[in-house]
């Protein structure tokens, strides 16, 4: 049967919820909680190269600042929607939390699919977005950075436009910054180096060997591309990749670096016509093969009520944002399947855009191996808290993720005079 509702933003509320009833905090704070302070709309007006012009609505939430400025992407994509915009804020205060970084939980998003632009439209509507949110971004109110069809050239036009609008100059605006542009080494790899060493740790807790072990991955982006590259350097077998055109099936495993350079040659980064995989197979396929490993790295709301009995994999470790509802969450632990949630597996980018932002503020140039080996530490702290947490309370990895981070959350606010 259908689930009854599967927008993301009560979604995110019924999460929220749970993680503070199971707390016991007081009223107030769910109160304070359960909607974003500020949601901005606005209506982009972009020259197209015929010369029309066509209006583009895009969004920013700012869900809570208690803890530090709005941290979070913008997202580029067809289906964004308002609702979807404050359930990723809301998503990222707690992910914040979970890694102890000083910042609250903000995204943005743009109703586009950016593939339909040209570059010049695409840089226009980017500069558009930017002067649009201005008045409500900074350096240390609220610093986007990229998501779902947004890159670090989009964030490079972006600082620009906001400092010619703001005459100052602050390059930690945005970060996922081009490396050649106060981005930081590291960054572009880090949501995908994140959900890997999640998933490693989460396999050693449960006694099962990497080595050889079959792992599945949705999307092909940012986040699943380096997720794979780093699951096959750790010597995991990547059977399956998936994209909005399909999924490629190897038993002995896909060359991920082959599929990048691949899918890097075609104007749409599709992974479909791969010539080294044994099958091509419906792009949904890829959440119900035979693997140990699962990793959901596309959208939200891909797990759920009519497919979560077919899923296989022992260990889900969620590189999206939202990929599972709240029923598919309770089969799945019921069935004994460790679901690592979003807010830890995915907390890579985030913690590695705060330490580009460090850097942007002090002027500092770290090595690559300087920032994944802090990225490293940071989130395996993360998950020895949240899995101590877990035992401590008998709940599942989500409800002790939210708990954790929600305390750091609540204790700022009350400590700010907030209730
Ligand atoms: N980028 C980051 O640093 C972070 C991203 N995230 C989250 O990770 C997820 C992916 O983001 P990111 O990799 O940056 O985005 P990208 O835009 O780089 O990639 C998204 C990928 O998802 C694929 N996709 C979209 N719809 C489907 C579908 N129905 N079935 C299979 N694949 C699909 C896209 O395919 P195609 O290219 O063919 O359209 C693409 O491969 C999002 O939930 C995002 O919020 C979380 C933390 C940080
Ligand atoms: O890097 C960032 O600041 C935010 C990344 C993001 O949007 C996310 O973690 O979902």
């Amino acid at each position: 049967m259908a689930e009854k509702t599967l927008n993301p933003f009560e979604i995110a509320q019924q999460q929220v919820k749970a993680a503070c009833d199971k707390l016991g905090t007081p009223p107030e704070v769910y109160e304070i909680l359960k909607n974003p302070i500020r949601v901005l709309q606005v209506s982009i007006p972009v020259k197209m190269d015929d010369g029309s012009i066509r209006t583009f609505i895009g969004y920013r939430s700012q869900h809570n600042d208690a803890v530090g400025p709005f941290k979070g992407g913008v997202r580029f994509h067809q289906d964004v929607t308002r609702d979807e915009v404050k359930a990723l804020s809301t998503w990222m205060t707690f992910k914040c939390g979970v890694v102890g970084i000083p910042y609250g939980g903000g995204k943005g998003g743009i109703i586009v699919n950016p593939y339909d632009l040209s570059e010049g439209e695409l840089e226009r509507l980017s500069r558009g977005y930017a002067r649009a949110i201005a008045p409500i971004i900074g350096e240390k109110i609220d610093i986007p950075a990229p998501d779902v069809g947004t890159t670090g050239q989009i964030m490079a036009w972006m600082v620009d436009e906001y400092e010619k609008t703001t005459g100052r100059f602050e390059p930690g605006v945005f970060t996922g910054k081009p490396v050649s542009y106060y981005g930081s080494l590291a960054r572009t790899e880090a949501t995908g180096f994140g959900v890997a060493i999640m998933a490693r740790y989460a396999a050693q807790k449960k006694g099962m060997d990497l080595k050889g072990m079959p792992v599945a991955i949705q999307g092909f982006g940012n986040v699943g591309s380096y997720a794979a590259m780093y699951m096959e350097e750790m010597g995991a077998k990547v059977v399956a990749i998936s994209d909005v055109s399909c999924t490629l099936y190897h038993e002995d495993g896909l060359d991920i670096k082959a599929v990048m350079e691949y899918a890097q040659q075609n104007k749409t980064k599709v992974i479909t016509g791969f010539s080294g995989a044994q099958k091509e197979l419906d792009r949904n396929a890829v959440l119900t093969l035979d693997v140990d490993i699962l990793m959901p790295c596309a959208l939200e709301n891909v797990i759920k009520s009519d497919n979560v009995n077919d899923i296989k994999a022992k260990i889900v470790c969620e590189g999206a944002n939202g990929p599972t509802t709240p029923e598919a969450d309770k089969i799945m632990n019921e069935k004994g399947i460790l679901v690592i949630p979003d807010i830890l597996a995915n907390a890579g980018g985030v913690t590695v855009s705060y330490f580009e932002w460090v850097q942007n503020l002090m002027r500092y140039n770290w090595t690559f191996e300087e920032v994944q080996e802090k990225q490293e530490k940071s989130m395996n702290k993360a998950f020895d808290d949240i899995w101590a947490l877990m035992n401590e309370h008998q709940v599942d990895m989500r409800t002790a993720a939210y708990m954790m981070s929600i305390k750091r959350v609540a204790d700022a606010m009350k400590l700010r005079g907030w209730y």
